[in-house]
């Protein structure tokens, strides 16, 4: 549903020393503007939390900044001030031309690159770091595509959902502790950073944000993520049962089993034995590496990659 709602207004403050001649901090437009919620349109209207938000990001003056979907431009214009060029990701070309109108009339001009288009789709370019207010509706894909891009960048400071938030963030043990959190906990250090009240946007959103920061490791780990994910997604799919049960089931066994065939064929090996075998062969992995009465909810990263490891030296794979 696409709701008119006001852009800032007189309640929206300028500061001085701003965003450059003439352009104050935050929005400080009045015409009417339709938001579209197709694309998670909720400006960031508390100029305190823009400030925060970019103090966070600990910019230098030579940095390039990514940010995706820049809006009306109330980050953007904060950013400007703090790195030596923004390129800016926008779906909606309204927005697009009303932030190109905004910096156009400021000595910051020439530092900004608009890139018209899906963030998803987009062929991105180097940048040092990446700081957004993001579509809550791209959250994981769009974290799973900066985490894959190369060069590894600095750090990322984004907005999301509070329990997107959490479950990034959280460890074994927590009950927010999940797939999404081991995946990319093994890519980059993730840190809650704060939690933004819905009041802080325009219009406000019906849920809770928060503001983390992802560092990404540099260089990544040597990890094939194809097989780590085929573990992790089958490890959490009933985190609260025992490895044992998860790996005996029949389709786990089934699945290991035929991979196997691949993998044997592969390597010229005649004698595969047969699905009975394979179950025998799970189990004894996991007994001898004291994985059996092991949960998914209280395994920690290492743990994960030492029974990757455990099935990688059978010949056991998961894609
Ligand atoms: C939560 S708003 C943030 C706006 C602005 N950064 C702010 O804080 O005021 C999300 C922005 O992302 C844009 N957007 C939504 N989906 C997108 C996509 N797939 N690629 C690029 N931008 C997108 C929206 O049009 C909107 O401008």
């Amino acid at each position: 549903m696409v709701k008119p709602v006001k852009i800032g207004g007189k309640d929206v403050e300028s500061k001085k020393g701003g965003a450059g001649a003439g352009a104050p901090a935050t929005v400080a437009r009045t015409r009417e503007f339709q938001m579209n919620k197709a694309y998670g349109q909720h400006l960031l209207k508390n100029p305190l939390i823009i400030d925060a938000i970019v103090e966070k990001a600990q910019l230098k003056s030579t940095d390039t900044v990514l940010e995706i979907g820049p809006g009306t431009g109330n980050l953007t214009m904060k950013l400007l001030e703090s790195c030596k060029k923004v390129i800016a990701v926008e779906v909606d070309p309204r927005m697009a031309a009303e932030l190109h109108k905004r910096v156009s009339t400021t000595p910051y001009a020439s530092h900004l690159q608009i890139i018209l288009g899906d963030f998803l789709k987009a062929d991105l370019p180097y940048f040092d770091v990446c700081v957004a207010n993001v579509p809550y509706q791209i959250s994981s894909p769009l974290t799973f595509k900066l985490l894959a891009h190369r060069p590894v960048f600095r750090s990322a400071v984004l907005m999301f959902q509070l329990e997107f938030a959490a479950r990034l963030a959280a460890r074994p043990g927590d009950s927010l502790y999940c797939r999404l959190s081991v995946n990319t906990q093994l890519l980059g250090k993730v840190t809650k950073l704060m939690n933004v009240g819905k009041n802080n946007f325009l219009p406000p959103p019906k849920v809770e944000s928060a503001v983390v920061r992802i560092q990404p490791f540099n260089p990544p780990p040597p990890i094939n993520f194809v097989e780590w994910d085929g573990l992790v997604k089958l490890c959490f799919s009933r985190k609260n049962k025992t490895i044992a049960a998860i790996f005996k089931t029949n389709s786990v066994i089934e699945m290991l089993y035929q991979n196997y065939k691949t993998v044997c064929s592969l390597k010229g090996i005649a004698d595969i034995g047969t699905e009975e075998d394979m179950k025998a062969k799970v189990v004894a992995i996991l007994e001898t590496n004291k994985f059996n009465d092991q949960r998914s909810s209280k395994l920690d990263i290492n743990e994960f990659l030492r029974l990757l490891n455990c099935f990688h030296e059978n010949d056991l794979h998961f894609k």
